[in-house]
């Protein structure tokens, strides 16, 4: 135990909720959530996918869809000037460039400073159009544009932050650029199905916390939103050695941890998987097409 009173490492909170199709209601349980983490100290607050509002069917979802100048994330930037905090709204429903005419949106992550100032926004890039036979059918693309572009990480009091979204996480490839391009701590603010998060959550994250060296930051959805969404939860935070650190436990929710920059900077150091890469054998990996379906 290394808790040293008067250097004290910089307080983070990942948040878990059961988003509906109800904004006030969810933007009152984030408020509680936010305000909570602040009263503790925290300097940073993860908020997880669709903290804004989760809809029951597709028309419910589109009609609620904001533009980052609409009345909610106005709403979002007063919270983080009252309490001070820095937030990562993991996955908000942006009305697309083109709304007017294709009626399409992003699922954008956005990071306020403690201003209440929109410092960055990331826009969702890998779609989760998934199929598994009577458990999972999603289909993200029919009313969502990708992401044209990965975004640099975020400077903030708890270190370089890179943005990513849910279903990014099973695309190591997004989170090496991150590191590569100098983030710290990767963040997947997710709405994980109950039995892709059964099978593959936690795994997903622990290896992409290990094989970056990054902190990982996983705020989430848990529970029934509606009869036809259930989330699977465990909201946590694994160190760049790939220990959990925080999880949350049922129901509504945060977990904190601390973020310790010079333990980064260590494990990068003992093990610089950095210099022992080979980039010059991945080449055709990195250049794999999408195959049109089988
Ligand atoms: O639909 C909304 O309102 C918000 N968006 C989501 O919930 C997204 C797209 S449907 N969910 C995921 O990406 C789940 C990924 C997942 O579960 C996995 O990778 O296994």
């Amino acid at each position: 135990m290394s808790i040293v009173a008067n250097a004290p490492n910089p307080l983070i909170a990942a948040c878990q909720m059961t988003s509906t199709a109800n904004k006030d209601q969810n933007f009152a349980t984030c408020s509680r959530l936010v305000r909570e983490a602040a009263s503790r100290s925290a300097c940073m607050v993860f908020l997880p996918e669709a903290f804004d509002f989760i809809g029951s069917s597709t028309e419910e979802t589109l009609s609620q869809a904001e533009t980052l100048q609409g009345d909610l994330i106005q709403r979002y930037k007063g919270l983080a000037r009252e309490c001070g905090v820095w937030l990562s709204l993991g996955g908000f429903h942006e009305r697309g460039n083109d709304w007017e005419n294709d009626r399409r949106i992003y699922n954008s992550h956005l990071i306020l400073d403690g201003k209440g100032s929109v410092v960055s926004v990331y826009r969702k890039t890998h779609l989760f159009d998934v199929e598994l036979e009577g458990r999972v059918s999603l289909k993200e693309s029919k009313f969502t544009i990708p992401g044209p572009e990965i975004i640099p990480p975020v400077s903030t009091p708890v270190g370089k932050v890179g943005l990513e979204i849910c279903y990014d996480l099973r695309f190591p490839e997004i989170s090496l650029a991150l590191a590569q391009e100098g983030a710290e701590l990767l963040t997947f603010p997710s709405a994980f199905t109950l039995t892709t998060g059964l099978a593959h959550w936690e795994v997903l994250l622990r290896a992409r916390a290990i094989e970056t060296q990054c902190y990982v930051v996983a705020a989430a959805q848990t529970g029934r939103h509606n009869e036809r969404r259930t989330s699977f939860g465990h909201a946590m935070v694994v160190d760049p050695w790939g220990c959990v650190v925080a999880q949350c436990t049922e129901g509504t929710g945060l977990c904190y941890a601390q973020v310790d920059l010079q333990y980064v900077r260590r494990i990068r150091q003992e093990m610089p998987i950095v210099m022992h890469r080979r980039a010059d054998l991945y080449g055709k990996v990195a250049a794999i097409k999408a195959t049109p379906n089988l």
